[in-house]
């Protein structure tokens, strides 16, 4: 994907947001920068209340910035998101309950005009890249939380956007299918080529994942330091305990819990 924003796939400037609320102010976000290169997996990672999801919201045209700006290939959220240029995977993976799995997949496809058998071809063709291709008649209350969220990727997936934003969508997970979904969605990352920016508690999971981990600092949230992560692909559960993986876990814990 080649931009108008110097070959970055997402550009963040100079960003700043504040929420107004009838109990007052809360500075979130402060002057907030950085470029993801397209093709890259990018996690951004900071306590808890910091504002990671703000900025992911921001990016993804669900919330505007009070300052600054935001290009996706390009392009303002706004312009962006009629254009299809991205797609956002939420912490639940909030599925249509009476709808099957492969028509969750389309659902996005519906408002698109695409024929019967054009929806069919691409939702099947999802759900083999998500290894759900046996699940496609299946209900969501039918398949785990995992295999839900599975789903939800799919769904995003589903009109083929340059660039997909993940905000913390392992969240609700058990420990074991985290892992195991954190190297399917880096199997998935491979074959379909998308810049992702993935938004996360786990500093593990963040390193284990990313090209580059974006550290952010505490509210009003700005960007602390972005970290090269020098791991080389595909990764698997051995690099947990290279020491290259080790230097950029802790050299992100001491970012982040200073006092720990
Ligand atoms: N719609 C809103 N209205 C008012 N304040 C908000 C709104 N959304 C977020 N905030 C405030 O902005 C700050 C940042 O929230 P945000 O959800 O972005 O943090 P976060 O880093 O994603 O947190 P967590 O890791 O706990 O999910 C918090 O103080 C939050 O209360």
């Amino acid at each position: 994907m080649t931009g108008k924003s110097g070959g970055a796939a997402v550009r963040v400037k100079d960003v700043s947001k504040t929420f107004t609320t009838p109990t007052g102010q809360t500075h979130a976000v402060d002057s907030v920068s950085f470029d993801i290169a397209a093709g890259s997996f990018v996690s951004i990672i900071g306590p808890s209340g910091c504002g990671k999801t703000t900025v992911a919201r921001m990016i993804g045209d669900l919330l505007p910035p009070t300052s600054g700006e935001i290009l996706i290939d390009g392009e303002s959220p706004s312009m962006a998101r009629a254009g299809r240029k991205f797609g956002f995977v939420f912490q639940r993976p909030t599925l249509v309950e009476w709808r099957s799995v492969l028509r969750n997949v389309t659902l996005p496809l519906d408002v698109l005009g695409w024929s019967k058998q054009d929806k069919e071809d691409r939702g099947r063709e999802l759900l083999k890249l998500v290894g759900l291709e046996d699940f496609a008649d299946h209900r969501p209350d039918q398949i785990s939380g995992g295999m839900q969220q599975r789903v939800a990727i799919a769904r995003a997936l589903s009109y083929d956007p340059g660039v997909l934003i993940m905000d913390e969508p392992f969240g609700a997970l058990d420990m074991i299918t985290r892992d195991r979904m954190g190297f399917e969605l880096l199997r998935i990352w491979a074959e379909s080529g998308k810049t992702i920016l993935f938004v996360t508690h786990s500093i593990e999971e963040a390193v284990l994942l990313s090209d580059h981990v974006l550290s952010m600092s505490p509210r009003p949230t700005s960007l602390q330091k972005s970290v090269l992560i020098d791991l080389e692909r595909p990764r698997t559960v051995q690099h947990r305990t290279d020491s290259r993986f080790i230097a950029a876990t802790q050299e992100l814990r001491e970012m982040l819990e200073p006092h720990a």
